[in-house]
């Protein structure tokens, strides 16, 4: 489905976050969500995932997001949070599975068709030998990877992942980036906010880059990410490289004299 959303404004506690942001997500395509600290991503992923007013328009396909009650947006829009919260000692199977809920009800037991999809939420993010373990009790990490899986159980189209390789590894960063393309081949949009501008611009079909809640830039890596785009949006200078996966981007410095400092 296609996510399109004109003019979203938010305001928290007061005062506005977001001053009217306008984008569209096609069916298998993967977004990245760039923008330095408080720009506004993660308001823009809960103001999606219902989790905070807004104003303006948000549509999948032709149905007004904002219209539908929380179990029928919870199975078109998953929504995995920037903040990893495990509350309950459940396995991380049972964790995953809830996952499932918005499409069974709950009391119900998971069917074969929930079965299969958990295992192959297990299976993405590589967590499927840590099924039987208590989720509370694993590393940061091996959290992140956990709900991840959640999410993806969801089997929703629309997927919006706040910052979903922070905390992992390398190894389990670039999973996590192969796993969204996955996703997304499977025909789903993928919205992903990041800080790794590398994995941005290797992983993403096009970045959307915010800045003090407007949109600063939209488009593809290489037009976006440049060193002007990358000085206006976050105030860095950058080392610029490139291998047959795309560009390569190390932050050296500031641009504000101590650039290599
Ligand atoms: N409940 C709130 N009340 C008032 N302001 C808030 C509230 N929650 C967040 N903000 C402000 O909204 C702005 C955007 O925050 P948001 O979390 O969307 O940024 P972000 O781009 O996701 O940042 P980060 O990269 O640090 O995760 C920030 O200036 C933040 O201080």
């Amino acid at each position: 489905m296609r996510l399109d959303v004109q003019d979203l404004r938010v305001s928290l506690s007061g005062r506005p976050i977001l001053h009217g942001i306008s984008l569209a997500l096609n069916p298998g395509e993967v977004v990245g969500l760039l923008g330095p600290n408080g720009a506004g991503k993660s308001t823009l992923m809960r103001a999606l995932a219902g989790q905070v007013a807004a104003t303006g328009t948000m549509r999948l396909d032709d149905t007004d997001i904002a219209a539908l009650s929380p179990a029928a947006r919870a199975r078109l829009i998953a929504y995995l949070p920037q903040t990893r919260i495990i509350g309950w000692r459940l396995s991380v199977r049972d964790l995953v599975g809830l996952g499932r809920l918005p499409w069974r009800g709950y009391g119900l037991r998971p069917s074969a068709e929930d079965e299969e999809i958990i295992a192959s939420a297990l299976a993405l993010m590589d967590v499927a030998y840590l099924a039987d373990r208590p989720a509370t009790e694993l590393s940061g990490g091996e959290q992140a990877r956990v709900l991840a899986a959640r999410a993806v159980a969801q089997a929703t189209p629309l997927l919006l992942a706040d910052e979903p390789a922070s905390g992992l590894d390398p190894a389990h960063q670039i999973m996590m980036m192969r796993a969204l393309r996955r996703l997304a081949a499977e025909g789903r949009s993928v919205l992903v906010s990041l800080h790794d501008l590398t994995l941005a611009a290797r992983w993403c079909d096009r970045v959307v880059m915010l800045k003090q809640g407007l949109l600063a830039a939209e488009g593809l890596p290489e037009a976006v990410m440049t060193p002007q785009g990358l000085a206006e949006v976050y105030g860095i200078a950058a080392h610029f490289t490139r291998d047959e996966g795309g560009l390569i981007l190390a932050p050296t410095g500031l641009t504000d004299g101590e650039a290599g400092s």
